[in-house]
């Protein structure tokens, strides 16, 4: 974290307590000491820096003078390593901190810095890593500490505690906290960038720009984008957890010439119905997968219907029943021929053959109007039956919590056209709960509060801040882009979804009221909804193997820095950290079994474990296949415009067309999902941290130890994709990015 250079820094010189004399030395002397710098700018573009750099060095025996950093030629070209000399009268003790000043050079204006590391190498040879991997903007000076993770119980000294303190409290006006709307977590706060920005500016004359929260000026369509977007928030990002270059210029990249094909063949201003099926074939004809072309061919199927729940984009719906609930009459009659001979509807919910997925959350949703018509939603009750063949199969579809004559149970031996509306009716469902809670809300909003909480209230020392860094990155951009373009008035949400950006605010604030620790730990969520034994659930397999792997992953990490209990409960700032995710992420609701401290290192060991799965894989099952499965959009309808069917017998082809979304709804919405589908460049995946945060042999030992696990599982995987009809590699860990960052 850079402060701003002054009194912050100097005050805290002053304030050093070193364990031997605190004498700053002069240049001269017969005992003149020499460290060697090693200074590492990042490849990023724009990464070196014109302005000077000075550097100190602190030591247990005092600290070095400030020297400049500079040799013949460039110094801090992006991508560089470059050497530096700084002499000291004396030799320092062991160096508690590197300050790195930044300065102007000449008249040219401030240019920003990604310093990636520097080495410092002792008199005696001892070499010090000095982890830094970040930004360093304006005229400041950064304080850096040794590579060496140390908690706060491990530090004594008053200058590393006043450090520790100095840093968090900086790193706290800079990510505040904001909130989105009642119910929802909380998220950052971007105005504070704007305030910063205009801080570096007028430093002297610092006024407090107010944002009025009702300007909605800046929210306006841009040339080709069928939505409005809301500009000023993208404006103004702090550099540390902004998009590179390279990702802001692929995700363009990706959208620009996607949007104009689909505005130049005016699909985005096409209103009314889709005039035959086959035409959605065509919106993507350049788009094309494996898996579109395989959903296009079997989405009537009822075996790919019952396939979804298991490996879909959305495969945490299900419940093993062992009776039915009352809301859902369905009666042995009903299903008797399905079933066949030799079993019944009891034997088969007593065997744990019996599944439910039940959208109860849809029942009160907000529904709005598109292209100025009403749209509808449902509730509905779905339940399957995994066969003797072990296939999963919807047995009976009811489109409303509330069982009645005007809520008829829909069956696979109605005919074709009702059974096939009852189940597009799920299909949307599907995606309504998939995309906001299951998607958004679970994996993109929840890992933000994490990235918020880590930023906040772990030090950059801290061994559980270098451990979840990486799986921090890019989230909050991702999500800031995603407020100002889908979930902002007439943003994309408003566009494209029956329920609107009203309904996903209430779908997202109900989803969080109910969602537990269990669902978020993958092994406790599959126990508890009971589907450990149902075959071919690669989501399952898979994504039990690489909790597996981050589960042996972390604990060799904690057992390292927290040896006991007492380690793990005296850590305050742990304690604040997992606090504040309790207070902020899940508006401290007990009921919800999130820990607000940790006990144990066991305790720890399972905390991390869920957040790097759901800041990695977690969102990339959820996330990946949106294109696969959604291009063809009658498998996935972001919105319907009749009302749930109260009778059966009355569906034709057109009356199923006119029900599903107009041309434009649809080719926007598709827009979104081959956008979200593919990570833009600058990727890192699961298990690679090019950034060493860990310097010591312990942790780097354990990490490579991950990524063969990762290597082996990736092996597996591919093996056994070789013998499916529809290969799932959405768990695949070279596919799976280590955060939530698209
Ligand atoms: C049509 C152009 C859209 C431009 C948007 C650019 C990038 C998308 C940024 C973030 C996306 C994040 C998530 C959003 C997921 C779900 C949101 C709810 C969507 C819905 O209900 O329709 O995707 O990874
Ligand atoms: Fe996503």
């Amino acid at each position: 974290m850079s402060q701003p250079e002054g009194p912050a820094v100097s005050e805290a010189s002053k304030q050093l307590t070193f364990s031997g004399p605190a004498t700053v030395f002069g240049l001269s002397g017969p005992t003149m000491a020499v460290y060697r710098l090693c200074v590492t700018t990042g490849s990023y573009l724009k990464a070196g820096t014109l302005d000077n750099i000075y550097a100190t060095l602190v030591g247990t025996c005092g600290e070095s003078p400030k020297q400049r950093l500079d040799r013949v030629g460039r110094d801090f070209a992006s991508g560089s390593v470059q050497k530096y000399k700084v002499r000291c009268a004396a030799e320092l003790g062991e160096i508690l901190l590197l300050r790195l000043h930044k300065e102007r050079f000449a008249f040219f204006c401030k240019d920003p810095w990604y310093c990636s590391r520097v080495s410092v190498t002792a008199p005696d040879g001892t070499v010090t890593h000095f982890p830094s991997y970040q930004w360093i903007e304006g005229y400041c000076t950064v304080e850096l500490r040794p590579g060496t993770a140390r908690t706060i119980c491990q530090d004594s000294l008053p200058l590393l505690l006043d450090h520790r303190k100095r840093e968090l409290q900086a790193r706290q006006e800079c990510y505040r906290w904001k909130i989105y709307a009642p119910g929802f977590p909380r998220m950052v706060d971007v105005s504070s960038f704007e305030e910063m920005e205009s801080d570096k500016k007028f430093a002297l004359t610092k006024t407090v720009p107010c944002a009025d929260p009702d300007d909605n000026s800046g929210n306006r369509y841009l040339p080709g984008f069928p939505m409005k977007v809301d500009i000023p928030s993208l404006l103004h990002m702090e550099p540390n957890i902004r998009y590179s270059a390279t990702k802001t210029a692929s995700l363009i990249f990706n959208a620009l010439p996607a949007s104009l094909g689909m505005k130049i063949r005016g699909l985005l201003d096409r209103r009314g119905s889709w005039k035959k099926l086959d035409d959605i074939r065509n919106i993507f004809w350049c788009h094309k997968t494996f898996t579109t072309e395989y959903v296009t061919e079997h989405w009537c199927e009822d075996s790919f219907f019952g396939y979804q729940y298991l490996n879909g984009v959305n495969p945490v719906m299900l419940h093993c029943l062992s009776s039915l609930p009352s809301k859902l009459p369905v009666t042995n009659d009903m299903v008797a021929s399905l079933l066949g001979p030799g079993t019944c509807l009891q034997t088969e919910l007593e065997r744990g053959h019996i599944f439910l997925a039940d959208y109860w959350i849809l029942a009160e949703a907000p529904v709005h109007c598109i292209n100025g018509l009403q749209q509808y939603v449902a509730a509905p009750l779905c339940l399957l039956w995994l066969n003797p063949q072990g296939v999963l199969l919807p047995l009976a579809i009811q489109l409303s919590q509330t069982p009645g004559p005007e809520s008829p149970i829909f069956l696979p031996t109605d005919c074709e056209l009702d059974w096939l509306l009852a189940k597009t009716w799920v299909r949307n469902s599907e995606f309504l709960v998939h995309e906001n809670n299951t998607h958004f809300l679970c994996t993109h909003l929840l890992c933000e509060a994490f990235s918020m909480a880590t930023l906040r209230q772990l030090p950059l020392c801290h061994p559980v801040y270098k451990l979840l860094l990486p799986h921090t990155r890019y989230t909050l951009q991702v999500n800031t882009i995603a407020r100002a373009t889908l979930l902002n008035p007439e943003g994309l949400v408003d566009k494209v979804t029956s329920i609107g950006r009203r309904g996903l605010i209430y779908l997202m604030s109900t989803g969080l009221a109910h969602f537990t620790y269990t669902d978020f730990c993958l092994p406790d969520s599959l126990r508890a909804r009971g589907v450990l034994n149902i075959p071919n659930y690669h989501y399952r397999d898979d994504g039990l193997k690489i909790w597996a792997a981050i589960e042996r992953f972390v604990s060799e990490i904690v057992s390292y820095y927290y040896p006991s209990d007492a380690s793990v409960q005296q850590d305050s700032e742990l304690q604040a950290w997992v606090g504040e995710i309790f207070a902020q992420a899940f508006l401290s609701r007990e009921n919800s079994g999130f820990p607000s401290r940790l006990c144990t290192p066991g305790e720890l060991v399972k905390y991390l474990t869920a957040i790097i799965f759901n800041c990695s894989a977690q969102h990339a099952a959820v996330n990946s296949g949106q294109h696969d499965f959604g291009a063809w959009m009658p498998n996935a309808p972001s919105s319907m415009r009749q009302p749930p069917p109260q009778t059966k017998g009355n569906t034709t082809m057109k009356s199923y067309l006119d029900t599903l979304p107009e041309v434009n709804t649809t080719c926007s919405n598709l827009l979104l999902f081959w956008l979200v589908s593919q990570e833009p460049k600058d990727q890192r995946p699961l298990g690679t941290y090019p950034d060493e945060h860990f310097t010591e042999e312990a942790p780097q030992k354990s990490i490579a130890a991950f990524q063969n696990c990762l290597a082996q599982i990736s092996r597996d995987i591919r093996e056994r994709n070789e013998s499916l009809e529809l290969p799932y590699a959405y768990l695949d860990p070279p596919l799976i990015e280590n955060s939530v960052s698209i």
